[in-house]
């Protein structure tokens, strides 16, 4: 079977990573984590959310984060914008790249954007024209394809609806997410099969939660089908506030060990990571979730 050769990860550890977090994560350490990230050698790193402090109250300090971080040449920086309130703030504080985030699930939609996925659509439109008018690009991200927390199951196409409402926005790139992390294998690829039904498939990303401890093998299900864009998040942070009991996305340096393995080339080196993971979980004062990140902690030891 031939795998792709290539793979970007888009490190989403500062956002969806520490969006959970209860104890404020000061400015300065997310955006030392941020920098430790770029230096790494990731093109994409999903690094600030404009929505309300009341919803998620950790990532109120996102506007702090993007002025203070060292942009490095070529590396995209993210941010989540739910409505075009959120768009503005991202456009002032230089984001290049804006995500409008929506849901397979009607139940997932209200609870965490407070609207149906088609008045979800409806608050995209404005940002979708905003991000083309200012040559932003646009990502389109959606939440509980493989399973939701309320609704249970859901269906392979409310997943392709929803792919092709956010192609005809004009997004650039469309991320499939596992937000509680309950696929498998066989459950990934048809989903992902859905997906690629309505959007161009070297433009679709894999955006997997670990909860059940199948992220790596849906990443290489994905994988066989030829999906080349993985999200994941520096010593598997996270957690979505509203899914509860959902743990962190899959780890990146799990991901980037499979990876190597597999002779698949991603840009980024290994080692920072595991410094930049060991970095912000000692701010956290707690061990990080990456096996392979652990793992190479402990061989490093005297
Ligand atoms: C979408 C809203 C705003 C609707 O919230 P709402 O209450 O329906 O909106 P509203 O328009 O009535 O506004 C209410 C208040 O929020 C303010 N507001 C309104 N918009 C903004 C904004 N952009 N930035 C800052 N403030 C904002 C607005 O100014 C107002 O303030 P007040 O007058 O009460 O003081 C709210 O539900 C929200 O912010 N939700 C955020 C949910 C969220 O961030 N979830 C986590 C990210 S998604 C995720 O993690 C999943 C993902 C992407 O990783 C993939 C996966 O794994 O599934």
């Amino acid at each position: 079977m031939n795998l792709p050769t290539q793979v970007k990860i888009v490190e989403v550890g500062p956002r969806d990573g520490l969006q959970n977090e209860k104890e404020d994560v000061p400015a300065e350490v997310k955006i030392a984590l941020v920098d430790r990230l770029s230096a790494a050698g990731f093109a994409n790193i999903e690094a600030a959310a404009f929505v309300s402090p009341k919803w998620v109250p950790q990532m109120a300090t996102s506007r702090q984060v993007m002025d203070g971080i060292a942009r490095k040449p070529g590396v995209i920086y993210s941010a989540l914008t739910p409505n075009l309130q959120g768009f503005e703030a991202a456009l002032a504080a230089r984001a290049d790249e804006v995500v409008i985030f929506g849901s397979a699930s009607e139940a997932f939609s209200q609870r965490n954007i407070n609207c149906s996925i088609a008045e979800s659509i409806a608050r995209f439109e404005p940002v979708a024209r905003a991000a083309k008018e200012h040559g932003i690009r646009l990502r389109g991200s959606i939440s509980t394809a493989f399973g939701c927390p309320y609704q249970g199951e859901v269906p392979l196409a409310a997943v392709s609806d929803v792919v092709a409402r956010m192609r005809d926005l004009g997004c650039d790139e469309i991320d499939i997410a596992d937000t509680i992390g309950v696929a498998t294998p066989r459950h990934a690829q048809a989903v992902m099969a859905a997906a690629i039904a309505a959007f161009p498939i070297e433009r679709l990303s894999g955006h997997f939660h670990d909860t059940y401890g199948q992220a790596l093998a849906n990443i290489y299900a994905s994988l066989e089908l030829g999906i080349a864009i993985f999200h994941s998040s520096v010593a598997g942070l996270g957690g979505c506030p509203y899914a509860k009991g959902a743990t962190g996305n899959v780890a990146t340096e799990d991901v980037l060990y499979m990876l190597n393995g597999l002779g698949i080339d991603t840009g980024i080196d290994l080692d920072q990571v595991v410094d930049a993971g060991a970095y912000i979980s000692q701010f956290l004062g707690r061990k990080g979730a990456s096996r392979a990140g652990n793992a190479l902690l402990a061989k490093r030891a005297p």
